[in-house]
């Protein structure tokens, strides 16, 4: 099921297997179309569900269609705690998907781990700002900004996505690409963090959303409901030139004013 809307492309599955099916498909499909246009795939990865719906991406027929050698992986956001911590989205995203695909292991951007959460945060852009020169990282054409091929979301019941968190100073920063926070909501409390601009320089933008915890964050990220919705982090993600797709599953959409005309 599909609408499209000024919020972005939104997409209702019928369950998480139909929406794992759609998502690897749709990956797959802009990777080939950015090793088509550049000779590589930019994607940078979140924490939480997302990882294991990605899980179709470890099988047939992406394992032999898709060029791994090409992909160049990154995080939107990292918790500050060490690469083997069970908090940590890099061992996540190891353990459930990279380590099932044949990425090149230079070609993996992880946080270090031996930083506070503000060095890190630096290092993390110094290392993007290298990558961005020479061109692994695409540039905004309206800004110096990174232009990520695409960049994976999911969206907590607050609204957060990334570690933007609702009504955090963070939502206003507009000269940093990668920040970082010491008071996250949601623990671990010290994280780091793509910011609003590089968020909305990619070119995809991909939000993945599950779970009836989730609907009313949905409607107010994606419905047309008026200034209440103002504040809330997913409702900010708006690509200036790039597209945004919402992989919802029922639940997570059944509030949305689209879904009664899909059920
Ligand atoms: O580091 C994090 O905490 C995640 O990156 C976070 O932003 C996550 O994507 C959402 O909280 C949704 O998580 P779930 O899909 O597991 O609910």
């Amino acid at each position: 099921m599909e609408s499209n809307k000024e919020r972005g492309e939104v997409r209702i599955h019928e369950n998480l297997d139909e929406l794992s099916t759609d998502l690897a498909d749709y990956v797959a499909e802009l990777s080939e179309a950015s090793v088509k246009e550049r000779g590589v795939f930019a994607i940078a990865l979140s924490g939480g569900s997302l990882i294991s719906l990605m899980r179709n991406l470890c099988g047939a027929p992406y394992n032999k269609t898709v060029d791994w050698s090409k992909w160049y992986i990154f995080w939107a956001d990292e918790r500050v705690v060490a690469k083997n911590h069970v908090d940590s989205n890099y061992k996540l995203a190891k353990d459930h998907l990279l380590s099932k695909l044949p990425i090149v292991p230079s070609h993996v951007h992880s946080i270090n781990d031996s930083l506070t959460a503000e060095e890190a945060a630096n290092e993390y852009e110094f290392v993007i700002r290298q990558l961005v020169r020479t061109r692994v990282i695409n540039v905004s054409d309206i800004s110096d900004c990174p232009k990520f091929d695409l960049i994976l979301l999911g969206m907590g019941p607050d609204g957060h996505v990334a570690s933007l968190f609702p009504n955090h100073a963070v939502l206003e920063e507009k000269n940093e690409w990668v920040t970082f926070i010491t008071t996250s909501p949601k623990p671990p409390p010290e994280r780091i963090t793509f910011t609003l601009p590089v968020i909305n320089s990619a070119a995809n933008v991909v939000v993945v959303v599950t779970g009836s915890g989730k609907a009313e964050a949905a409607r107010l990220a994606i419905d047309d409901v008026g200034p209440e919705c103002e504040v809330l982090p997913a409702r900010m993600i708006e690509p200036v030139v790039g597209k945004l797709v919402w992989f919802l599953d029922n639940h997570a959409g059944s509030k949305l004013k689209s879904f009664s005309q899909f059920s």
